[in-house]
């Protein structure tokens, strides 16, 4: 497991664009026929990917954190961001379509990962957090997720925020995961921009053409640095960051937090006029 130990904001001016992304960016989260991990020490959330073809994937030993079982003491969110497949959570199939995701409890022994067709893999994104109690896994699917509908056409960051481990659609212990659509010919995200001290967030974009980039705004509001971010790619927003952007195409992306509470609207909001 590649291990990202945690930057302070005081470094970022010191940063050139290679440091910056390699604290901040995960490029490699998805190879055909492989499972990866990156282990985060900002809030210990773990960042996955998995894309099964022509066989399975599993994984569920504890080595590379220090416990019997990957999920002695964690909980994750997976999110298929691919074609249609199968998590198979200790036995348990369940069927998961594009942008369906699946909450595993603390206490898993095994998790499996299968695609329904080779020549169109699932792309499985993996979240997981430390969990202090056991909640049964289960399948979130699309239509199941609670929509909010934010932003306008005038500004262009009309977008749909699907929200699927939320205490308001299945429990978890401290992880929220869900999923946000800028509408057509809109580019922005997360406008307008905000902070949360009491939880960090990982972003992954997706459904981003090969030639295409977001422009992943972080740091202190008064401070800002972009990522150049691609398809498949991660980004990490520690509690102090801002994190936005802005798409030179139609994109999306799967938002992960973890931290103090589970209160989504416990936000700093920062007015645009504010950013430096
Ligand atoms: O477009 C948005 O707005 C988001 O997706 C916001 C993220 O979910 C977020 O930053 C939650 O704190
Ligand atoms: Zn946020």
């Amino acid at each position: 497991m590649r291990v990202l130990y945690g930057v302070s904001p005081a470094d970022i001016p010191s940063m050139d664009t290679d440091r910056l992304r390699g604290e901040f960016l995960v490029e490699d989260l998805f190879a055909v026929g492989e499972i990866r991990f990156v282990y985060t020490h900002v809030d210990r959330m773990i960042l996955g990917g998995a894309v099964p073809a022509g066989g399975t994937l599993s994984f569920g030993g504890g080595a590379d954190v220090g416990t019997e079982l990957f999920f002695t003491a964690r909980e994750m969110g997976i999110a298929n961001l691919g074609g249609a497949g199968t998590v198979i959570v200790d036995g348990e199939t369940f069927a998961v379509a594009n942008r369906d995701v699946v909450y595993v409890g603390r206490g898993t022994r095994e998790v499996v990962f299968a695609s329904d067709d080779a020549a169109s893999p699932a792309r499985f994104y993996m979240n997981s957090v430390p969990a202090g109690a056991d909640i049964a896994s289960r399948l979130i699917t699309r239509a199941q997720s609670k929509p909010l509908t934010l932003g306008e056409d005038a500004r262009s960051n009309k977008r749909t925020l699907r929200m699927y481990i939320h205490p308001e659609v299945t429990p978890s212990c401290l992880l929220l995961m869900g999923i946000t659509d800028p509408a057509p010919n809109n580019i922005w995200n997360t406008m307008p921009p905000h902070l949360h001290e009491r939880r960090m967030e990982a972003y992954c974009y997706f459904d981003l053409a090969d030639e295409d980039r977001v422009v992943h705004l972080m740091g202190r509001p008064d401070s800002t640095r972009h990522l150049m971010v691609a398809d498949g790619n991660a980004v990490l927003s520690p509690a102090w960051s801002i994190h936005m952007g802005a798409g030179t195409g139609p994109y999306a992306f799967v938002w992960g937090m973890t931290g103090e509470n589970q209160a989504y609207t416990d936000v700093d909001p920062v007015a645009v006029k504010d950013l430096k």
